[in-house]
């Protein structure tokens, strides 16, 4: 069987994949993807689509019983199984084929099954039925594999067969108890969700909630998941587990136990690059694939890495926005283009290092973008810190009795422009990109006073740090 030779392989169909491909083919270049499971990937079955359609049943029936006169109206209960269903009907019932159809319309060719490097440029496909497809790629192959959860090594748990996010997300029924290992993003949002579920849920931190947001947000979502009836054992690792009946028995490491009926393992993720062959290239399988800015790999003209697997921002947008920059220097690069690799240039993820926005999508939810006030100062900033109670707007007022949340900018005193903000409340991730625009853009803060934002909306809180900033010119 002869190798057959496309201008571009893109390893993997998920949301990053997809992008890379589409903008390879928009730049003229013909372009395979290969997928082994579903195109579309993590996101659209097992992460994003799914904990966000099990997350928004809680938040709704918690934003109408926030209101007098709405709350009146709630007069049920949650019903799971409605929830599941409007899930399955969100994830598709897991059958990707509207998303073949925009790779069929897209013009980009699919081959599905398993892709392992066999050397530079060279990539075996085989299919579930056996079907072997050689490739060669002429101008660049792009790894967008995306991540693996990482199962901690706690003597026991292997064998009690926990479940990961896919199992969490793809469930059908809400377990009696349930323990969670892990405070990230993963850990605190199931938790929410499977509390609004109705299981028991004990959710296990081996550090604080939430680690790299701002303290006030952790708090506020451990508040949060308290009041959801959810156990919070923070600074408290696991130390082995055991099966006994119907239950799972982790040993924390004060010897007390916790019983669940299912374990959810919550602990990180690593780059999805065993089994690819990438060791034939000269790279260690197993981790994440580093790479420059171009989302290229140091030392190969044609290898790029790009999403989840080269570890930089594990988010969906984020990969995204990489997957712009890479596919569109791949194109360039093919015909010979200049690469416009300066800071925020066409074809760099600058923002990576300096604006990723992100929304945690707990009760109440976390939005942020850029630097917290500890990561500024640990840049050497030189900064002012805003804080603000947004229940103090009158836009708070009315949106929800009770409105709680708290939002903070962090300035950068020498350019005089916002570094990072974060924001705690419900529905604040409606509010971020603004944010992110003022982050990304370093729109000075003298400029920001003729940008006013609405009455009675919350984005005012904008307008009361400008106003507890000071306007430069105005004083003394
Ligand atoms: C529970 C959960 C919730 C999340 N929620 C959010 C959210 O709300 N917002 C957000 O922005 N991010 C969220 N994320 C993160 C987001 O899911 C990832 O950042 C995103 O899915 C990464 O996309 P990707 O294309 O890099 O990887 P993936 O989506 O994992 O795609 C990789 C694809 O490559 C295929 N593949 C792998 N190896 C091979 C091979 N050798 N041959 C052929 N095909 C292969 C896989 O089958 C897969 O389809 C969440 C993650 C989790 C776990
Ligand atoms: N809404 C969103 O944007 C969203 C939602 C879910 C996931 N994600 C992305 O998915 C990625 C993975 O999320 P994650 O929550 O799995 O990872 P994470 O790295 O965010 O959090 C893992 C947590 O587990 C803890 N931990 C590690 N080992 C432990 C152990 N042995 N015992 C107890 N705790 C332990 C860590 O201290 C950390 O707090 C994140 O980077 C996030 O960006 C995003």
């Amino acid at each position: 069987m002869g190798v057959r030779e496309v201008d571009v392989i893109v390893i993997g169909a998920g949301a990053i994949g997809e992008n890379v491909a589409d903008r390879t083919t928009q730049g003229g270049l013909e372009t395979v993807i290969v997928e082994e499971e579903l195109v579309g990937g993590e996101c659209s079955y097992w992460a994003c689509m799914p904990s966000k359609a099990l997350l928004r049943a809680g938040a709704a029936l918690r934003a109408a019983r926030a209101v007098a006169g709405a709350a009146e109206a709630v007069t049920g209960e949650l019903d799971p199984r409605a929830v599941f269903r409007r899930r399955d009907r969100i994830t598709h019932d897991r059958s990707d084929a509207s998303q073949v159809q925009w790779l069929d319309g897209a013009g980009i060719e699919l081959v599905r099954g398993h892709a392992r490097f066999t050397g530079p440029r060279r990539v075996v496909v085989t299919a579930s039925d056996g079907t072997v497809v050689e490739l060669e790629a002429r101008h660049a192959v792009a790894v967008c594999t995306g991540s693996v959860p990482v199962l901690p090594a706690v003597p026991g748990l292997a064998e009690l067969d926990p479940w990961t996010s896919r199992d969490a997300t793809s469930a059908s029924e809400a377990p009696a108890t349930l323990a969670v290992l892990g405070g990230g993003v993963v850990g605190c949002e199931l938790a929410t969700a499977y509390a609004s579920l109705g299981s028991r849920v004990t959710l296990v931190a081996r550090h604080g909630l939430l680690g790299g947001q701002e303290p006030f947000a952790a708090d506020a979502v451990r508040a949060g998941l308290e009041g959801a009836g959810v156990r919070v054992l923070t600074d408290t690792d696991v130390v082995a587990a055991h099966a006994a009946e119907k239950n799972a028995v982790l040993t924390l490491g004060d010897g007390s136990r916790i019983l669940a009926e299912r374990v959810l393992v919550a602990t990180g993720r690593t780059g999805r690059t065993r089994d690819l062959g990438i060791e034939e290239l000269g790279l260690a399988a197993g981790d994440r694939i580093e790479v420059d800015d171009t989302l290229r790999v140091p030392g190969f003209e044609w290898l790029y890495a790009v999403g989840d697997v080269n570890g930089r921002a594990l988010l969906t947008h984020q990969g995204k926005y990489q997957a712009r920059a890479a596919g569109d220097a791949i194109a360039a690069r093919a015909a010979g283009r200049a690469v416009d690799d300066a800071p925020w240039g066409a074809h760099v993820a600058t923002a990576d290092h300096r604006a990723v926005p992100q929304v945690t999508f707990t009760d109440p939810e976390v939005a942020s973008v850029g630097l917290t006030a500890a990561a500024a100062e640990r840049a050497g900033l030189r900064t002012r810190v805003l804080d603000y109670e947004l229940s103090w707007l009158a836009g708070a007022t009315v949106y929800a009795d009770d409105y709680a949340g708290r939002a903070r900018a962090v300035v950068d005193l020498d350019r005089g422009v916002l570094v990072g903000a974060t924001f705690v409340g419900p529905d604040v991730g409606e509010l971020l990109q603004a944010a992110t625009i003022a982050v990304v853009g370093e729109v000075p803060l003298d400029r920001l006073w003729h940008a006013v934002p609405a009455y009675p909306t919350v984005s005012e809180v904008w307008l009361r740090w400008l106003e507890a900033f000071g306007r430069p010119g105005t004083t003394g």
